[in-house]
């Protein structure tokens, strides 16, 4: 089974995730896409970093009505902060059976080459890649790469920190968020 997996802090999830996830199931060769929600990315902060579980219930709620997406607590039980290799380590070992991608925006992958053993990375697992609005470069040894594939995935810039903010200010978010997310925040009065 061919899976990719999409990592991220889904701090909350939102459309943008949703939207990348459903065009990758709809247009690539992938069974199955695995939301890996990351207890701690090694580039970020903890502050006003929702719990985990909270966290993974929101994805549930996100991709339930969705074939090929789940969501995955395969990092939680692992050493924090969460470093990539590591979890496709224990990935390997759990599902041998399992073919392994990474998905990942071109902001990310322009910093790429600061992950821990990003060469080992790309050296066992293709990475699909959709178009960001970001500013950098990409590295040149990432252009042309055979394991790199590039989707033309729709582009909508909007963030966790973004939609965060705009619930702290009292404003209506619900068209950023998938609905049963949007009742799930209000109800339990998240980022307040
Ligand atoms: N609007 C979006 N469209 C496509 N990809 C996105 C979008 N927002 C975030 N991503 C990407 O999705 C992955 C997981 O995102 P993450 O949970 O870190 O979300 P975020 O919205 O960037 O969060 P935050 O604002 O809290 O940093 C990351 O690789 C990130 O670059
Ligand atoms: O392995 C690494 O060195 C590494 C460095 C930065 C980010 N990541 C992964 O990429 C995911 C998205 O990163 P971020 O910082 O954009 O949320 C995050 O959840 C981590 O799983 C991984």
């Amino acid at each position: 089974m061919k899976v990719g997996l999409y990592f991220g802090t889904f701090n909350p999830i939102h459309i943008g995730h949703l939207t990348i996830a459903n065009h990758l199931a709809e247009h690539s060769d992938l069974d199955q896409i695995w939301f890996v929600v990351t207890p701690l990315s090694p580039f970020k902060k903890k502050s006003s970093l929702l719990d985990n579980y909270h966290r993974l219930e929101m994805v549930y709620l996100a991709t339930k009505d969705y074939d090929k997406l789940k969501p995955s607590d395969i990092e939680f039980k692992l050493k924090q902060p969460n470093y990539t290799i590591d979890t496709l380590t224990y990935l390997l070992e759990k599902y041998p059976d399992h073919d392994f991608s990474l998905i990942m925006g071109e902001d990310n992958l322009k910093s790429f080459h600061k992950w821990k053993n990003y060469e080992l990375i790309l050296e066992n697992h293709s990475i699909y890649v959709y178009p960001r609005i970001s500013s950098g470069n990409i590295e040149t040894q990432f252009n042309d790469h055979p394991q790199i594939i590039k989707v033309e995935a729709p582009i909508m810039e909007l963030s966790s920190t973004f939609i965060r903010k705009e619930i702290k200010e009292g404003r209506n978010v619900k068209p950023m968020l998938p609905n049963d997310v949007w009742k799930f925040i209000d109800e339990m009065n998240f980022y307040r």
